[in-house]
């Protein structure tokens, strides 16, 4: 199965469609690269650097012709810019997006997506807290894992296409069903960033206390927290609002347990949390032998022997 088309649009042109765009081309895995964003400014940046071959005036104009089209825009926005482009896409071509989040996206895309073009949803699992057309880099998505989510009875040549597509640009490609991917990535992705958010704000409080100790001072974690935390506005909250019950299922459990914790330190209770701390250290522990985490130092070496 090939992995490479001969003319890809991408729809959205920040830090998601630039690292497809330099991956694609460090891959050789496109003939002709078009893109188009909504803003004059971020359509001119792209012109100005290079990120695509063509930049197109509308995102009717960018997807005619094309082999495959990527929605890279806002998760909000998703089913507007498939309604747009609907009508002028090749029959024969795949269109994908790379929502963090799924099903919603499904829901709103599918009704427009024209017999004869095969939809075939992704997520890389894989990001920065950076955005925009400069962002991008080839090497983000080596190692990580792109989620594929076809709905039922999607032509099988197509997943194979963009999933060796995927492969090229680097990733691990798996396929998950939509409500199950929306699931997980709530546990993993959706409510840690939240809670990042809210401690991020809560440090911002405190500090007209503390005046500038709280970043003076700040810890690893905290430092990862404010990383997290600087990530754009308009993707997160869109995220939220798409994922709205597997988040809100999660932060239920998350703030159950949380009181639990509170209550424990609060009791004097010194065998629950060490108890706890010592099932969570064995999850990380897990996942390090497991070698599913790329950014630890000895990944790919499992723990060193106890
Ligand atoms: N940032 C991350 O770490 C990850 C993001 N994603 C998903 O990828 C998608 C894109 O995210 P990023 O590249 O990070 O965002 P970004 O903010 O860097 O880029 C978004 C692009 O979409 C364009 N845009 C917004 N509304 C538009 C519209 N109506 N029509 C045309 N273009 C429009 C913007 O001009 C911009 O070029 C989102 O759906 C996000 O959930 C997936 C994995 C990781
Ligand atoms: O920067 C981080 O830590 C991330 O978590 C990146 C990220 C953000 C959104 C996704 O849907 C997938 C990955």
């Amino acid at each position: 199965m090939t992995a490479r088309f001969e003319r890809i649009a991408l729809i959205g042109l920040g830090l998601i469609a630039g690292s497809i765009a330099h991956a694609a081309r460090r891959g050789d895995l496109v003939g002709t690269l078009v893109g188009y964003a909504r803003s004059e400014a971020t359509r001119a940046k792209a012109a100005e650097i290079g990120l695509v071959d063509e930049v197109a005036a509308t995102a009717a104009e960018a997807v005619k012709e094309a082999d495959l089209v990527i929605l890279c825009v806002p998760v909000g926005v998703m089913g507007a810019v498939a309604a747009e482009i609907g009508p002028h896409l090749k029959p024969g071509a795949i269109l994908s997006d790379v929502g963090s989040v799924k099903q919603t996206v499904i829901d709103a895309v599918a009704p427009h997506v024209p017999d004869g073009v095969h939809f075939v949803p992704s997520h890389p699992v894989a990001g920065t807290e950076h955005s925009g057309p400069e962002s991008g880099f080839a090497t983000l998505y080596d190692g990580r894992f792109t989620l594929l989510t076809p709905p039922e009875g999607t032509d099988q040549a197509a997943v194979d296409h963009l999933a060796a597509f995927w492969r090229g640009l680097g990733a691990n490609v798996e396929e998950m069903e939509p409500a199950h991917h929306d699931l997980v990535l709530a546990v993993t992705s959706h409510a840690p960033h939240l809670i990042a958010y809210t401690m991020v704000g809560v440090a911002d409080d405190l500090r007209r206390v503390t005046h500038s100790e709280v970043i003076k001072y700040s810890a690893a974690g905290f430092r990862d927290f404010t990383r997290i935390a600087a990530s754009d506005p308009t993707m997160w909250r869109d995220v939220f609002l798409n994922n709205k019950e597997a988040t809100l299922e999660i932060l239920g459990r998350f703030t159950e347990e949380l009181f639990a914790l509170q209550r424990a330190i609060r009791t004097g209770d010194g065998d629950t949390l060490h108890a706890y701390f010592t099932r969570t250290r064995a999850i990380r522990r897990g996942i390090i032998e497991a070698g599913q985490d790329t950014d630890a130092p000895n990944f790919g070496r499992g723990l060193p022997p106890k």
